[in-house]
């Protein structure tokens, strides 16, 4: 049986699991792909912490000694970040390795160039890890969707901010000891600013939307919120309302154009995406033909994710044996047109503060009137202070270009202060 070699670069949690499910399934993937699969070398940058592997394969800190090594056809990067994981890739494609990379930092930024420059070395470049760990979506998109239109896809993309927001809903956790405890358990980026801030999950929605709707859209397109500003209030007065506030990933075709965000979300509790809890993902693919699906599972994980990084490891070997290696991973490509402001509709959670002096409520109602807006739900209560009194707001449908006046009514008015205004999804 021919055996097919394998460097890696990295081997943290992604890659210890990639090793393990090598190690674990090779019988299955032997009657799969006609080949076994072995793990020759493995970079990491202190080989003397892998020592209880240092048997299995050769450790190495010097990438040379994978990139110079004739016998390894594919390289698998899971270290992670943009340099020097992009430098490595290019290296490995010019040498006709195939490579495989749960790297959505490297992805969402210079994917299209990647792929183009396996496709001139007739190698693939495969991903699928990259977007929400052990869920098959961007395989089932670009196979499954082939045909269909898509027309939105949405969903919750990152592990450890909806870990952090199950802990804190349901075990009243506070914020640092929730992200720690995702941090100890391996779903949080090595460094997590990108997991809480919804970069990390802006990343994916990048690399969504060049599956779903061929469009080359940035990060810098589009606006990206997290969770690290996110106040215990609103997640209290969303329960009171019926809704559970999550960080959603939208992408949705408006009028011809497309829309981006990466903002925390109230979702009603009846909503599939209000029940995934803790590391969990699940992305809701609209297409014409088919109407709502929904891909629910682990976002993140070194075993789950392992299995998403395994999938495309076969799809290379399976490749490899027919000899069709250097098909692009997505070849749905079309200009990004933005879509306009006024064809975005959603209703708002707002969340303001005020002086309890009379007048306010009548301010507020004036500006709502003004832009066309109205509410269907609102509460007031004094704030802590005795000073001040908040207000929140479940509004009617409003365009993004009317949410926007209201926030420059309201950063006019000398007395009102808008604390939040988040999407509502019923
Ligand atoms: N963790 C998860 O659940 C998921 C992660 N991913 C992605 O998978 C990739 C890997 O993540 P994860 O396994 O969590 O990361 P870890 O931080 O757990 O592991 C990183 C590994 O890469 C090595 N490494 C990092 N930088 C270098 C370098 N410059 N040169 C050589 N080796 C290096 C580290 O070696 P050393 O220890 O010696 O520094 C370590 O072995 C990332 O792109 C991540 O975004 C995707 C989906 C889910
Ligand atoms: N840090 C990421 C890991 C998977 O992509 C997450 O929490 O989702």
């Amino acid at each position: 049986m021919k055996t097919i070699q394998i460097g890696l670069l990295g081997l943290g949690t992604v890659g210890s699991g990639v090793l393990q499910m090598i190690q674990e399934n090779q019988a299955k993937v032997a009657k799969v792909t006609g080949c076994e699969l072995k793990v020759k070398r493995v970079l990491v940058r202190h080989p003397e912490n892998y020592q209880a592997v240092a048997d299995q394969v050769a450790l190495t800190s010097d990438v040379d000694e994978l990139l110079n090594d004739d016998d390894l056809q594919i390289i698998v990067e899971l270290m992670g970040g943009i340099h020097p994981a992009q430098e490595y890739i290019e290296a490995a494609l010019k040498q006709h390795k195939n490579v495989v990379t749960a790297n959505k930092d490297l992805i969402a930024v210079a994917g299209p160039q990647l792929s183009q420059l396996a496709q001139a070395n007739h190698c693939d470049l495969m991903y699928e890890a990259s977007v929400a760990g052990g869920i098959p979506i961007l395989r089932t998109i670009a196979n499954s969707f082939a045909a269909d239109e898509i027309t939105a896809v949405k969903g919750i993309v990152n592990g450890t901010t909806n870990y952090i927001l199950t802990q804190m809903t349901q075990q009243h956790w506070s914020y640092a000891q929730a992200l720690s405890k995702a941090q100890e358990l391996g779903f949080a980026e090595s460094d997590p600013t990108n997991d809480v801030t919804g970069k990390d999950a802006a990343y994916k929605m990048v690399i969504l939307s060049q599956f779903a709707f061929g469009t080359d859209v940035q990060t810098s397109d589009f606006k990206v919120t997290g969770i690290d500003q996110l106040q215990a209030f609103d997640v209290a007065k969303a329960q009171d309302f019926g809704y559970v506030i999550k960080l959603i990933g939208l992408a949705q075709v408006a009028n011809g154009g497309v829309f981006v965000e990466v903002a925390p979300v109230l979702v009603a509790q009846s909503h599939p995406l209000a029940a995934v809890q803790n590391e969990n993902n699940a992305v809701m693919v609209t297409g014409k033909a088919v109407g709502d699906t929904l891909f629910y599972g682990p976002g993140a994980g070194g075993l789950p994710t392992a299995n998403s990084v395994l999938s495309d490891i076969t799809t290379v070997t399976k490749n490899l044996v027919l000899q069709t290696n250097g098909n692009q991973f997505n070849n749905y490509h079309q200009h990004y047109v933005p879509a306009a402001p006024t064809d975005v509709k959603y209703p708002y959670y707002l969340s303001l503060t005020m002086p309890d002096i009379p007048g306010q409520m009548l301010q507020l109602t004036q500006i709502m009137t003004d832009l066309g807006a109205s509410f269907s739900e609102i509460a007031q209560e004094p704030a802590s202070d005795g000073e001040t009194a908040h207000v929140v707001i479940i509004t009617h449908t409003m365009d993004e270009q009317q949410l926007h006046a209201f926030q420059a009514r309201i950063e006019q008015s000398p007395t009102l202060t808008l604390q939040a205004a988040y999407k509502v999804l019923n």
